[in-house]
């Protein structure tokens, strides 16, 4: 490289439906790439953290988009143990909870939150292109939050697949009942999102891994073998 010449790093850019992995597929890929990783639905979370915890409803979307718009938010980007701040306080486990993944959605709803918070991605975006690189996931990442990401993929999976995984996530067990009880959290949850963004079909340019047969190291391996095929090989 000449002296002088900037030096970009990657951009890794995946989206998907719940369930399909995007969290722990995008970890595997950062972690064996040495990039940065960015999960934005942690930080669509910690916002409805943020207004429960300020006993803001969530149905005033202008207040909720006034509190998003100061929320003192700092998200740990290390692959290897991803952390997320708010106020000072560690709410990795709390926006977790039953209680924020059935009301995410009435805040991911809020345009004016949407544009606040794909602000902050972008500008973490950044920062990480100019050093580290990063693998950024969400919803949208792939079309309205980095659309110029050096690679970009859609991960699915079969409802089925992804109902089962979150049922062993959440209950540990993927029998009928665990099934019915994760129903609400996977697809009435997706199916509010997708009236404000589209992460079912793949936009131009977009790469479709579909996960539904495959286990999860065959998954963060095709997703490795997406970015060889965009970026070329590893030197
Ligand atoms: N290809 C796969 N096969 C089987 N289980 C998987 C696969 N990918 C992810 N998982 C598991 O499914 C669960 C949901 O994955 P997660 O990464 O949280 O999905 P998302 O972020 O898309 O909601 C996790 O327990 C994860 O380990
Ligand atoms: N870029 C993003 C990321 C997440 N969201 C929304 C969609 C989800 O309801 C919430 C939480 O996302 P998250 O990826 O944690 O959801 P999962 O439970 O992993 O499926 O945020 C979004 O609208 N845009």
């Amino acid at each position: 490289m000449e002296t002088g010449e900037l030096s970009r790093a990657m951009v890794v850019a995946i989206d998907g439906p719940s369930g399909s992995g995007k969290s722990s597929v995008s970890r595997g890929v950062a972690s064996a790439l040495g990039l940065a990783y960015l999960d934005t639905g942690a930080m669509y979370r910690a916002a409805t953290w943020w207004c429960l915890h300020q006993g803001v409803p969530l149905t005033d979307t202008a207040a909720v988009a006034a509190q998003v718009r100061g929320l003192p938010l700092v998200m740990g980007t290390d692959p290897a143990a991803p952390t997320v701040h708010v106020g000072g306080i560690d709410v990795g486990e709390a926006i977790r909870e039953t209680a924020i993944s059935s009301a995410v959605s009435a805040v991911a709803t809020n345009l004016e939150v949407r544009a606040e918070l794909g602000r902050l991605q972008r500008v973490a975006i950044d920062e990480a292109r100019e050093r580290t690189g990063i693998v950024a996931e969400g919803r949208d990442i792939t079309t309205v939050v980095a659309p110029d990401a050096d690679v970009r993929v859609l991960l699915t999976a079969t409802e089925d697949a992804r109902l089962a995984r979150r049922a062993r996530d959440v209950h540990g067990s993927d029998d009928a009942a665990a099934v019915e009880a994760t129903r609400d959290q996977v697809l009435r949850r997706d199916a509010d999102d997708s009236t404000v963004v589209q992460f079912h079909v793949a936009a131009d340019g977009v790469v479709t891994v579909d996960s539904s047969h495959l286990d999860f190291d065959q998954t963060v391996q095709a997703v490795l073998d997406v970015v060889e095929s965009v970026v070329g090989p590893r030197s």
